[in-house]
């Protein structure tokens, strides 16, 4: 164990380690992604330093590497770990034992240290010592240190390695590193993200920084079926490698089944020898096939007269047709590193010179011509770049993507547009913010939250963006176009619409110029959509205008890009087929995930990376109970959902997102407007947003938002669909003025389902109904439990709504349903050691009640007997109905775990009292406590409530004094 080098310190005794691109935050006591990187106390330890695992002598054609010192041998070691996650690792007992085993339970390495190294490496007259097995850059300082007394020693260094290296590991390392290997996986993000958990950009990066560097660098690509041996693919990779370099060698290797990838087989040589043939193509000089005997491609070419200068059979290796470096027939020379004095490098010379490394690391403007190949989403448009636009979305509960999507398809759609543009639309989630220099239009909508911060999917992009070198770069973005639309509410005071604000600017600065002005929606003032649609209207012009091209009127959706295959008889088998497999590789998801869990349990990092809104974990109902008391008309449950085998560990004011699905009732109203059969089997093209194969019923149930609220855009829509006069007026009507829609709208009765059954002429086809029905969002609720009285269930406070989907989905639900939930942290949290100010209405009181049966537990098991002053202040319509949980908060205040009460009860007495009212009379109180203590005020409401708890407090404290509480945490609020 040593200290690293590659890491800074942060606050809270975290730190950041800077040696993979990964950057991981490592809380105290935890490790890395790779498991060999450990924070100790605020210092970052490589645990596995000197400590190697795997320990041999090899050919160095093993690595491979076969245009360096050819027939030398290699002192080869590694260790545990590795900052990858591949899910078809053929080294995987060693990579992926840290995240199986504590760290200090295996027990099985070798004692060496560089001195060691050195010494066994002269004993067995090695040429190179090769960092290699598992992931050489996660024991940087190890290698580099015995790198540096090999150099001394004339002993070469090699690292053979997934190319995932942080520049700045690149600096500290490429002085001392003589040839590397790299791995080249696929050309596809989705490859990189889904198969390695990791991206592709920085992977291509870095094969371009050390060959730049003179570090001679041959690049492997493992072909596995089915995965990355498709013609695009290869064609892409062997490009890429031509576009730096067409003497960089490249390997193309046989894949067997290993790790958690099982039933692919062995790669056919059919597959390499094509691979070889597209390498060929695309002019390399250099290739070779690996792990199969082909002696025919594992020679080497002279690539002017063809002649055989090197042939292989397997590791046996005969040079006999080079002579100093040159070919011996024609004279030509062979690039490659053969002797100490002779070296054809693919580059002039090796940079040395640490200012020379920094300039190559770090160009001005850091503006990479080669990226925009990289993942080019406009592949095979027609359409020149300057005509293609990227629609990019930042989204957490949906909303976002909802209009995105609605962007997109109204965009490709019009004929204002279609004609003239290349649309695509990309999550934020899937993109990579490397690209963002090479686009050319940009449209990007993005909600804010958090604490005003970026969605969790525009995280990257915020990360990227605020990184060292780009942060401050005004001529980054220069030649993009750019336009911004924001979602936020506006009871948020300064954070509202803070990311779209952010973006927008930041682009600015980095010297991007605007399409059009950035548009916001504010959920507050409920006017998202005419925000929306005014927006685009005005970007599309803009659009236009700025690209040249001929504006035509009408925006409309005309017909759905969706088609639906039925599934009937004989095709019905083949595809129950494909369900068979779907299912099969369902429960294989499962059992991986189960794994993943257990490993999850040997470290001490949470699960939440497991679960998300795609992949949900598959809960139930265990029990729910009425709150409401006295037989009130309104109600408003407790749900209890088990958490049994989830790994979830969730705290105090967490939340829970539920992926609701719509009643029967609804689905089946909707399956007689559309005239369709719920049981029948379909297949929608694309599949974009749908599962593969399914009923209508599933469909229905879980994809289409059918009582939500819809964009206004579609009442114009909906217009052109029905032929009778009446309804077409009013639908018109709302599509100008959605305060009309919303007078209509009283009962929440605003979804899809609602509109078409008052408007019952309009005649729709299942394809155009897809074309426009938002897509199902998650619900999120604050956690009302508290886990360590039962770690195994989470309780939520469900207030039903008529007509809300999600409070529907919960009446609706019988003992042990399934429901699919997920879980999400928050820092919405009370502090038990200085006082608090708890302020909830209705439902918003879930939170509490979960941290005040925390204390609860803290006291029954003597943990903590004594609780600061608490102070609660709940608003809600009745004592007699409305005030759920009441004994519990009683039982709270007699066992001191909350101070003092104060409640309103808005609709007991002829004026109306509310919580803001409570506050006022207790303002001195309120203010003794916050200016003289370290006090917290914590606010769970509705929009509305809280605009006015601020409001308050803006006149308790003055406007600067709540600011300051909000800016250092003080002030807290939650609204939904
Ligand atoms: C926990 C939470 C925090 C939020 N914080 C902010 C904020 O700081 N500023 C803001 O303008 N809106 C904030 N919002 C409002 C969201 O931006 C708004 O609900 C938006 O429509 C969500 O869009 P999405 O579903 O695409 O994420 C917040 C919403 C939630 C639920
Ligand atoms: S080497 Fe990479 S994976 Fe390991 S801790 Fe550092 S950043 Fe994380």
């Amino acid at each position: 164990m040593s200290e690293c080098i590659l890491y800074k310190k942060l606050d809270s005794k975290k730190v950041r380690c800077t040696c993979c691109s990964l950057k991981c935050v490592i809380p105290n006591h935890e490790t890395g992604e790779c498991g060999v990187r450990k924070n100790r106390n605020g210092k970052l330890y490589l645990e596995v330093y000197g400590k190697p695992d795997a320990v041999a002598v090899d050919p160095i054609e093993k690595k491979p590497l076969y245009q360096f010192y050819p027939t030398s041998t290699a002192f080869s070691i590694g260790t545990f770990g590795c900052n990858f996650k591949c899910t078809f690792c053929q080294n995987w007992d060693l990579s992926q034992a840290s995240k199986t085993n504590d760290i200090e339970n295996l027990t099985n390495s070798y004692d060496l240290s560089p001195k060691d190294v050195i010494k066994i490496c002269k004993k067995k007259k090695c040429k190179v010592i090769a960092y290699t097995y598992n992931e050489p850059t996660i024991f940087t300082e190890y290698a580099l240190d015995c790198a540096k007394l090999a150099q001394k020693e004339g002993i070469k260094n090699v690292y053979v390695s997934n190319g995932y290296q942080s520049v700045e590991t690149i600096e500290l390392l490429s002085p001392y590193l003589d040839a590397i290997n790299v791995d080249l996986k696929a050309f596809t993000s989705r490859f990189y993200q889904e198969l390695s958990g990791v991206r592709l950009a920085p992977v291509l990066k870095n094969i371009k920084r050390w060959h730049d560097l003179g570090v001679w660098i041959e690049v492997t690509t493992l072909v596995i079926p089915g995965e990355n041996d498709s013609e695009e693919e290869l064609t892409n990779i062997a490009n890429f490698i031509a576009s730096i370099n067409i003497d960089i060698p490249w390997h193309i290797s046989a894949y067997y089944d290993a790790y958690k990838m099982e039933g692919k087989g062995r790669t056919p040589l059919k597959s390499l020898l094509k691979a070889y043939n597209i390498g060929k193509k695309a002019g390399l000089n250099y290739i070779y096939t690996g792990n199969v005997r082909n002696s025919e491609t594992e020679a080497t070419f002279c690539p002017n007269c063809n002649a055989e200068v090197i042939s292989r059979y397997g590791y046996y290796t005969d040079v006999h047709s080079i002579k100093n470096g040159k070919c011996k027939k024609c004279g030509t020379p062979i690039k490659g590193i053969w002797s100490d004095d002779c070296q054809n490098r693919l580059v002039p010379k090796k940079i040395t010179d640490p200012n020379e490394i920094h300039a190559i690391l770090y160009p001005e403007g850091s503006k990479n011509q080669n990226e925009g190949q990289y993942i080019n989403f406009f592949e095979g448009s027609t359409f020149d770049r300057e005509r293609q636009i990227l629609i990019l979305y930042g989204t957490q509960t949906g909303k976002t993507e909802q209009i995105a999507n609605q962007l997109y398809e109204v965009l490709i759609h019009s004929e204002r547009t279609k004609k003239s543009f290349d649309f695509r639309i990309v999550d934020l989630d899937d993109y990579n913010p490397e690209n963002l220099p090479l686009e050319k239009n940009i449209v990007l909508l993005t909600s804010t939250h958090g604490e005003g911060e970026a969605p969790d999917n525009a995280l990257a992009l915020f990360e990227y963006l605020e990184s060292k070198n780009i942060s401050q770069n005004s001529s980054l973005l220069e030649g993009l176009k750019f336009s911004i639309f924001g979602l936020g509410n506006s009871t948020y005071g300064d954070r509202y619409q803070k990311m779209s604000k952010y973006f927008d600017t930041k682009f600015e600065l980095l010297g991007a110029e605007r399409l059009y002005q950035r548009g916001e929606g504010d959920e507050f003032k409920n006017n998202i959509q005419i925000s929306f649609k005014k927006w685009f209207n005005n970007l599309i012009s803009s659009l236009c205008e700025n690209l040249g091209v001929k504006e035509q009127n009408n925006i409309l959706i005309e017909k759905s890009h969706f088609k639906i295959k039925y599934l009937e008889n004989i095709i019905e088998k083949e595809n129950e087929k494909e369900m068979e497999k779907e299912k099969e590789m369902e429960k294989e998801k499962e059992k991986e995930k189960e794994i993943e869990m257990e490993i999850e349990n040997f470290s001490t990092s949470n699960s939440n990376k497991f679960y998300n809104s795609k992949n949900p974990f598959q809960s139930k109902l265990l029990e729910k109970n009425e709150l409401m008391k006295n037989g009130g008309d309104r109600s408003c449950v407790q749900v209890k959902l088990n958490l049994k085998n989830s790994n979830i560990k969730y705290n105090c004011g967490d939340h829970i997102g539920i992926l609701p699905k719509n009643s029967l009732q609804n689905i089946t109203k909707l399956a007689k407007i559309l005239n369709v059969n719920l049981d029948q089997k379909i297949q929608i093209t694309p599949p974009r947003r749908f599962k593969k194969v399914m009923t209508i019923r599933e469909c229905f149930e879980s994809y289409c938002d059918l009582t939500g609220p819809v964009p206004n855009i579609i009442f114009q829509t909906l217009s052109k669909y029905t032929k009778d006069q009446k309804e077409q007026k009013c639908l018109l009507e709302w599509y100008h003025d959605i305060n009309k829609y919303k007078e209509w709208n009283d009962e929440n009765k605003y979804g899809l389902i609602h509109i078409l059954e008052k408007f019952p002429n309009i005649q729709l086809t299942f394809e155009t109904f897809l074309q426009f029905v938002p897509r199902i969002a998650p619900r999120y609720y604050s956690i009302s439990s508290c886990s360590q009285y039962d770690p195994n269930s989470v309780q939520l406070t469900v207030q039903i709504l008529a007509n809300g989907l999600c409070s529907n989905y919960f009446n609706n639900l019988q003992m042990n349903d399934p429901i699919s939930l997920f879980w999400k942290k928050t820092n919405f949290k009370i502090n038990n050691k200085h006082p608090s100010i708890l302020i909830a209405t209705g439902t918003g009181i879930a939170p509490f009640r979960g941290m005040l049966r925390e204390r609860l537990y803290l006291k029954e098991n003597q943990i903590q007997e004594k609780f600061p002053e608490t102070f609660l202040f709940f608003g809600c319509r009745t004592h007699q109905y409305d005030f759920i949980y009441e004994d519990e908060f009683e039982k709270y205040s007699k066992l001191g775990l909350i101070t003092n009460s104060f409640y309103a009860f808005s609709r007991d007495q002829q004026n109306k009292i509310y919580v803001q009212h409570k506050l006022k009379e207790q303002k001195e109180l309120l203010q003794k406590v916050m200016q003289n203590t370290e006090a917290q005020i914590l606010v769970c409401g509705n929009p509305n409530m809280s605009i006015q708890i601020k409001e308050t407090f803006s006149q308790m404290f003055g406007k600067k004094g709540l600011k300051d509480l909000i800016k250092s945490n003080r002030y807290i609020e939650e609204s939904w």
